[in-house]
């Protein structure tokens, strides 16, 4: 596996290795200790996966609260999607800073996004699968939205109106959140 650092120190790119041959092609998706020693050494307990049907479907900006943060590893393995990651740890240099990076079924890349960053990913095509792991359960108490358009983050979507969930419709802004994400932790 390959691992490509990004401008938000711990937020990474995983590029798995693929091996073609005659059938098709096959790679580890995960693997704990490949992954360890390039950074990524959180203990995953829950895999999930989204369909959206619509290219221009937006989920996010997501994370949850301490003491339920969790730590992602995303793929996509349907379609193409720009995914993005927002640092919103209180007192970090790079606070309201994001990156976004195109993962698909095609380019296989693989995203990990630590703990004390918000989280969202619009579909750059139809019939988008994406799937992910993470490294602390779901609770529904510690979750949260943030604007996906807030001015003071201003991620560049590629799209003025995407379609959102009613819970991304309603979100507040990252300054009305109760985030409780302080740097250092
Ligand atoms: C995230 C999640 C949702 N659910 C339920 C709650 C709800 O009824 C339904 C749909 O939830 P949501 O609308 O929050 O799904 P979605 O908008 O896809 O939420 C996801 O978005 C991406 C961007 C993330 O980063 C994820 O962490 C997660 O927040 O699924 C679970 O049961 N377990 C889970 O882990």
């Amino acid at each position: 596996m390959n691992v490509i650092k990004t401008e938000l120190d711990g937020v990474l790119i995983v590029e798995p290795r693929v091996f073609g041959d005659n059938r098709g092609w096959f790679m580890e998706t995960y693997s704990k200790e490949k992954l360890a020693p390039l950074g990524v050494t959180v203990d995953f307990v829950q895999d999930n996966q989204s369909f959206s049907a619509q290219k221009g479907t937006l989920r996010g900006l997501h994370f949850q609260m301490h003491p339920k943060a969790q730590s992602k590893l995303l793929r996509c393995t349907h379609g193409a999607i720009l995914d993005v990651a927002v640092d919103i740890r209180k007192g970090s240099p790079n606070y309201t800073k994001w990156v976004a990076v195109e993962l698909s079924a095609e380019n296989k890349r693989q995203l990990f996004i630590p703990a004390g960053f918000a989280h969202g990913f619009v579909t750059l095509t139809d019939d988008v699968e994406v799937q992910y792991k993470v490294d602390e359960y779901y609770a529904p108490d510690c979750d949260r939205s943030i604007r996906f358009d807030d001015p003071a983050i201003g991620v560049n979507w590629g799209i003025k109106a995407p379609i959102l969930s009613k819970k991304d419709l309603g979100a507040p802004l990252l300054a009305d959140s109760d985030c409780n994400f302080t740097y250092p932790a």
